[in-house]
């Protein structure tokens, strides 16, 4: 359906309100083109010196083939950025229907999940809009896809990531055949990371030029063919030119909310509280493995604490790191801050079922060849340079999928199995995709 991409002059209006210095330097490579009528696009271009300069704010897909307007189902989550990407879209002339998902049940709340007012901000805002809204109810599958395997990985000592795989298996996943059958030609979402549209059809995945906002490591895991038929209309946005923009429209109240609950929010909740309603939550001990064994004094529940975190431990000696937990057990091991870095620095990982987003690298098709790349392994991290080669397996693992050796010229920090890590090309933006982390190799512990 996509013959080439190509880049839009995204509303200028909007636009205007934005920053003027950021859109000159953006520098438009493809032919502008609207779904607007052709002459009105054309005129709007020529009156307007600025708005070639600012070609590249949105990409999507080309669709002149299409015959009709093309129907974008966006996720509108009654927060700022699905609120103002919605508005964009509209503004865009896109025949545009939002839908509000439901993914917790409140028989299972405990006060933390705003999904009520969510869904009333949502409504207000599509009134606004004068688009029609949708309620997606997928608590159940939020729960066998996403919370079932999240409370697995606690049980068996990992560190899972509920919002990556709340992505892949709702959001881009059953959100995208939900909107299928409204007849939708696209999702939308106000993720900030940005989509290429390349000439077979398939997409590129880049970070958002927002570094600070940047949701590309939440989207790695997802399936690039998932991705082709979805748009991110903030991806070449910042924060808060959105959270201003929302203002002048009038969004007050929706401008300064924190950010949306109703999906994806598990981690915002006091975890060892919020656990201790599926599985058992007890009181164990701190062991510190610099004084043999010294028993410093009891934790809330060893489930609670990951690799790397700062244990929250009264002593003279100073603070403590926790360098390895036996959730079986229920011990959380710790060090005191000068022995930290010996026992949680790597320097290589292994991943397992790696997402490739569309595009394997041709050189790591060859057996015992490192690629030279970087790659972000927790949400805020830097993107740091690192070296992937696959692993050969004679008998490959069903259950692992694709397993790659991670190597860092550098020594990394408190890298816990289970984190995801998000892969991108050594020289640009670009997201290769992402693995689960299996192993970690670190200085063996005294225990
Ligand atoms: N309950 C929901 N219903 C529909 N779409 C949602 C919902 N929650 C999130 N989304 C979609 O996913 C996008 C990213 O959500 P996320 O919660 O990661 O970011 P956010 O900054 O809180 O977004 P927002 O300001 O739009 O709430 C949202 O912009 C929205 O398009």
């Amino acid at each position: 359906m996509f013959n080439r991409f190509i880049t839009s002059p995204l509303l200028k209006n909007s636009i205007k309100l934005l920053n003027d210095k950021k859109q000159l330097i953006i520098k438009r490579s493809y032919s502008c083109t609207t779904f607007q009528n052709k002459n009105e696009t054309t005129d709007k271009i020529t009156n307007d010196s600025s708005t070639t300069k600012f070609g590249n704010v949105i990409t999507y897909p080309q669709m002149d083939v299409v015959p009709k307007k093309p129907k974008i189902c966006i996720g509108l989550s009654g927060g700022v950025d699905s609120t103002v990407a919605a508005h964009l879209l509209k503004q865009q002339g896109f025949d545009v229907t939002g839908v509000f998902i439901k993914s917790w049940d409140e028989k299972e709340e405990t006060g933390y999940c705003t999904g009520e007012k969510d869904f009333q901000d949502a409504q207000k805002v599509a009134k606004w809009l004068d688009i029609p809204l949708y309620h997606a109810d997928f608590v159940k599958d939020y729960w066998n896809r996403v919370f079932v395997q999240f409370l697995d990985d606690y049980r068996n000592g990992i560190t899972p990531n509920p919002d990556v795989f709340c992505n892949r298996e709702i959001k881009f996943d059953l959100f995208i055949d939900f909107a299928q059958n409204l007849g939708a030609d696209y999702i939308a979402t106000g993720h900030y990371s940005n989509l290429r549209y390349q000439q077979d059809g398939s997409v590129r995945l880049y970070r958002g030029l927002d570094k600070n906002k940047d949701q590309t490591y939440f989207l790695c895991m997802t399936k690039g063919e998932k991705l082709a038929k979805s748009l991110f209309p903030l991806g070449n946005l910042e924060k808060k030119d959105i959270i201003n923009y929302a203002l002048s429209l009038g969004f007050n109240d929706i401008a300064s909310k924190k950010s949306s609950r109703g999906i994806c929010f598990i981690g915002k909740r006091p975890l060892p509280e919020f656990l201790s309603q599926y599985m058992p939550v007890e009181p164990g001990r701190f062991i510190d493995i610099s004084r043999t064994y010294e028993i410093l004094q009891q934790h809330k529940g060893a489930i609670a604490y990951t690799i790397g975190q700062k244990a929250n431990i009264h002593s003279v000696h100073g603070k403590y790191y926790v360098v390895s937990v036996d959730y079986k057990k229920n011990i959380v091991y710790v060090c005191p801050v000068h022995l930290a870095s010996h026992y949680l620095e790597t320097s290589t990982l292994t991943l397992r079922n790696f997402n490739w987003i569309n595009e394997i690298p041709s050189t790591l098709k060859r057996e015992n060849v490192k690629l030279e790349a970087r790659c972000q392994y927790r949400h805020r991290a830097d993107v740091v340079p690192c070296q992937i080669e696959f692993i050969t397996s004679e008998t490959p693992d069903v259950e692992k999928g694709l397993t790659y050796k991670i190597t860092f010229p550098e020594k990394q920090k408190s890298i816990a199995s289970g984190q995801i890590v998000c892969l991108f090309d050594k020289y640009s933006d670009k997201c290769y995709g992402g693995g689960i982390i299996d192993t970690v190799e670190t200085n063996k512990l005294p225990i």
